[in-house]
């Protein structure tokens, strides 16, 4: 369905709160339960902002899931040129990588870039990306974690944001994060259950990262934006 022009944001630009509000979001970026440890530059609120015929895909997914029983929740969306710009700062600074113990346990985040873990030219700042995990639909909607064990360790001990295992936590610089890496029969299934249901709406999963997906259907002509998520 037609929705309004989303207030404040750049013409074909939507809040999926306001498209689908069944779809749960966790924006990482908007507070400091990240790789960086620190809420990141262009994020002044934690909202899920789409190009609209992307936003349309993900609710239609999001249909297909809840009627077997699950629901989509949303980490990363839109992102704004100067975040990929702190991410890059990030990478090359000095100072001790505070959050790798729990996001990048076996890699140096001066690596980050090279490993394909983070893009220098991110899909996400087009406004056709989104970092996507697959919760019960019956489950309590969960609180951005504080602390947790590695994100690659054993289920129980990564982050907690979904009753279901997807292999690793979400935004995992780590192998098994790999779409078709080896992982526990219910992590595989889940896995395989989420790329299903975004793939037949158009989306086309990023093979070293489970969660990341980038719209592939028809969209306003693209570019980079750099406007403050609110
Ligand atoms: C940083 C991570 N959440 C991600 O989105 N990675 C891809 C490669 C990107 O930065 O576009
Ligand atoms: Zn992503």
């Amino acid at each position: 369905p037609a929705v309004a022009q989303s207030a404040g944001l750049p013409e074909g630009f939507v809040r999926l709160r306001e498209r689908d509000p069944s779809i749960r979001q966790d924006m990482r970026y908007a507070g400091p339960f990240n790789f960086t440890g620190r809420r990141v530059p262009g994020y002044l609120a934690g909202e899920c902002i789409l190009l609209r015929p992307v936003a349309d895909a993900l609710a239609r997914a999001q249909a297909r899931l809840l009627a077997e029983g699950y629901s989509l929740k949303v980490y990363d969306c839109y992102r704004p040129e100067r975040a990929v710009r702190a991410f890059v700062a990030w990478a090359q600074s000095p100072e001790p990588d505070r959050m790798a113990p729990i996001f990048s346990p076996a890699i140096h985040k001066s690596q980050q870039f090279a490993l394909g873990y983070i893009a220098k030219r991110s899909r996400h700042s087009l406004g056709i990306a989104v970092d996507v995990g697959l919760v019960r639909a019956d489950e309590p909607d969960l609180p951005t974690p504080r602390e947790a064990g590695p994100c690659d360790g054993p289920f129980a001990q990564r982050a907690r944001e979904s009753s279901l295992d997807m292999g690793t936590a979400y935004d995992c610089s780590a192998a098994a994060s790999a779409t078709a890496a080896r992982v526990a029969p219910a992590a595989r299934a889940n896995r395989d259950r989420l790329v299903g249901a975004l793939a037949a709406e158009g989306f086309r999963n990023y093979r070293l990262e489970w969660w990341h997906f980038d719209y592939g259907g028809p969209t306003p002509p693209l570019r980079v934006w750099d406007f403050p998520v609110k």
